[in-house]
């Protein structure tokens, strides 16, 4: 048991592929998924949000069994690549979604909205759509929204990819900022070595649906003898 995020010997199949994961990653640190192209991050980043549900084994989330819940009902928040934020709502209402889906806000709620849009340096966004706000301001408001959520679990799916570099670096230390204020468990895929030497404390390498190693990022990112790993860190 762990107080963290457990796979408990999940199994899954989707069309032709089949994954297979069964680790236990730390409570309180950013573990990075890493893994080349089509080997099953995102999906392993699925399960634990429960857009995927096992064929067998089970999900676990601060030692809760969540296998069978719901996404809105699991303790996380997400980031994803494309921000996902709806371009016919204002950014306060936006960020609102992430409170309540049913956009029943306080006045804490609205409160707790401008803090946020603050904390990522947007303030004074709150009447400002979607479209009219730059590729950094976007993804940053994605951040604000998941921060409003106050979730133990934070998820990301290459939040930086679309960026340029410079947003990247400043991104990766907004998250580090954020992640040191609130001590959350933040699972991050990418593909990018430099990015888990910047941010990750664990990471673990998937490959064809399989975890081939889970080590701390500092002897992940020295480790020379799999193959497949080897090329990953060698871009
Ligand atoms: N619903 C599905 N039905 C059939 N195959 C699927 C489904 N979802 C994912 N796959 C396949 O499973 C494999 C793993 O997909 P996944 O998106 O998890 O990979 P990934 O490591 O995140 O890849 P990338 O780095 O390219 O985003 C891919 O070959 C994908 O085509």
């Amino acid at each position: 048991m762990t107080d963290g995020i457990a796979l408990d010997k999940v199994e899954l199949k989707l069309g032709t592929k089949e994954f297979r994961f069964d680790c236990a990653l730390p409570a309180g640190a950013v573990t990075a998924i890493t893994g080349p192209s089509g080997s099953g991050k995102s999906t392993f980043l699925n399960l634990v949000a429960g857009f995927e549900t096992p064929d067998r084994g089970r999900i676990l989330i601060a030692g809760g069994d969540v296998t069978e819940k719901h996404p809105s009902e699991r303790p996380v928040s997400l980031v994803f690549q494309d921000n996902n934020l709806f371009a016919h709502l204002d950014m306060a209402t936006n960020i609102g979604l992430g409170i309540s889906p049913s956009l029943k806000l306080s006045s804490g709620d609205r409160a707790a909205i401008s803090q946020a849009l603050e904390r990522v340096d947007l303030s004074g966004f709150e009447k400002r759509m979607p479209g009219t706000l730059s590729g950094g301001e976007r993804q940053r408001a994605a951040f604000a929204r998941a921060l409003v959520r106050k979730k133990p679990v934070l998820l990301m799916d290459e939040p930086f990819a679309a960026l340029d570099p410079g947003l990247r670096l400043s991104m990766a230390s907004l998250l580090i900022d954020l992640h040191r204020e609130t001590g959350n468990t933040v699972l991050i895929v990418t593909h990018d070595p430099d990015e888990v030497g910047r941010l990750a404390d664990h990471a673990i390498f998937v490959d064809h649906g399989q975890i081939l190693l889970q080590a701390p990022a500092e002897e992940f990112l020295t480790r020379r003898d799999i193959p497949a790993l080897a090329e990953f860190l060698s871009g």
